[in-house]
């Protein structure tokens, strides 16, 4: 018999390969959600620069691909023991972890022969903590034809809903939009580079891990002829269903772009956090320009240049005010709505419930996502 609530653990570590957001999750029978416990733990020097070597190609990478999955099975299963002392709970407590792994290849557009691959050993993982895992989230989706992500939509329109035509905006390391109308089909796709760019930039100009506030690029100037040629990547064009990765945006397509062309680099970064907005919200008043409210989540919630930003381009964009404020506002700390979302898909792989939307991904109908490796 169904519980009328269940806990479940949600680990998530995204594009901007900062670490683990491990989030302890209260789901009832009807799949609502919300935060109990919560910890973050950013990724050891070694895991972070293995992880981060397996995003482009090279040498001998089926061993590191291996290493890095069972390293990373390693540090979630700390994250975990971390989050049941906090919360004071047993293993045997928990009815399923959902584990996103580590993406490291996104290929969406190949046919039949698109693959995506989250870098993860969900077997070490259910081994070292005793818990059913469920892993592998995406893989399904796209044999079904669609694009395996975004995924985050369908717990969206779960968790937020309001009497608006609402948009939610995650800002991690590319950023995805989720349009919820007040009436009318739910929709969504990645709109284009979050924070990965910006954090790229400051990291091989300044050595810091991101750009705290925005301080950095607030120093600069945007550049309005280099942020067009940015925007004039075809991806921005590009109808949904879409979804992109570190294959697409990363520091190699920067310098590209730049060329030998000379820019004082605080003017670069400014140029990028006019890029995050812009692409944004360009995508949001193209495709629901009657968007009454965005609310932000993703680590970028946390940038207030950013949200400022956001708040002064949606005057000039949109006919009726744009309401813009972080997920806060809802009752979820921004930087733990995809650990959550993670949680709720593990509860729906448990129900045997499908948890993709076909309108959002492409995928030729609703599918029950992931794998479970029993504890
Ligand atoms: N105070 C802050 N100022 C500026 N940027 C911030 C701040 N706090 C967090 N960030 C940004 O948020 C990023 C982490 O965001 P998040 O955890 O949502 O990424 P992620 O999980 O990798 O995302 P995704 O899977 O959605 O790509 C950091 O790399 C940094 O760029
Ligand atoms: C392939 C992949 O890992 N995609 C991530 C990435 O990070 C943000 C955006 O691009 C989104 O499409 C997705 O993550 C969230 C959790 C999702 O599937 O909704």
């Amino acid at each position: 018999m169904t519980q009328p609530h269940s806990l479940y653990i949600g680990l998530m570590s995204g594009t901007s390969l900062d670490g683990i957001d491990a989030v302890l999750a209260q789901i009832g029978s009807n799949g609502e959600a919300s935060a109990v416990e919560a910890v973050s733990r950013p990724f050891s020097p070694e895991l972070r620069k293995a992880l981060f070597e397996l995003q482009s190609p090279g040498s001998n990478e089926l061993h590191r691909e291996k290493q890095a999955g069972n390293a990373l099975a390693l540090a979630y299963a700390e994250a975990v023991r971390e989050l049941l002392k906090k919360a004071n709970l047993q293993p045997s407590h928990i009815a399923a972890i959902g584990a996103h792994g580590q993406t490291i290849r996104h290929q969406p557009d190949l046919g039949d022969l698109a693959y995506t691959h989250q870098t993860l050993n969900p077997a070490l993982l259910a081994e070292k903590t005793g818990i059913d895992v469920i892993a592998d989230f995406r893989s399904r989706d796209l044999a079904a034809g669609g694009h395996g992500a975004p995924l985050v939509p369908a717990f969206h329109a779960q968790q937020f809903v309001e009497d608006k035509n609402l948009a939610i905006l995650n800002i991690g390391g590319i950023a995805n939009l989720t349009l919820l109308p007040r009436t009318g089909e739910v929709t969504g796709f990645d709109c284009g580079p979050g924070n990965m760019l910006m954090d790229a930039w400051i990291q091989e100009h300044q050595g810091n891990a991101f750009d705290e506030n925005g301080n950095w690029a607030l120093q600069g100037t945007v550049n309005e002829i280099l942020l067009a040629k940015l925007l004039s990547d075809p991806f921005f064009k590009k109808a949904p269903p879409k979804s992109t990765g570190r294959d697409d945006f990363n520091l190699r397509w920067l310098q590209e772009k730049i060329g030998n062309e000379n820019h004082h680099t605080e003017d670069v970064q400014a140029t990028l956090l006019h890029l995050t907005a812009h692409s944004a919200l360009e995508a949001l008043v193209h495709h629901a320009p009657q968007t009454q409210k965005l609310i932000v989540c993703g680590g970028g919630a946390r940038n207030t240049a950013l949200m400022n930003l956001l708040k002064v381009k949606a005057q000039h964009l949109f006919e009726v005010p744009l309401e813009i404020s972080t997920s806060d506002s809802a009752g979820i700390d921004p930087q733990l709505v995809e650990g959550l979302a993670f949680a709720w898909l593990a509860w729906a792989h448990k129900e045997k419930r499908p948890a993709n939307m076909p309108a959002v991904t492409g995928a030729k109908g609703p599918r029950i996502l992931g794998a479970c490796y029993p504890a």
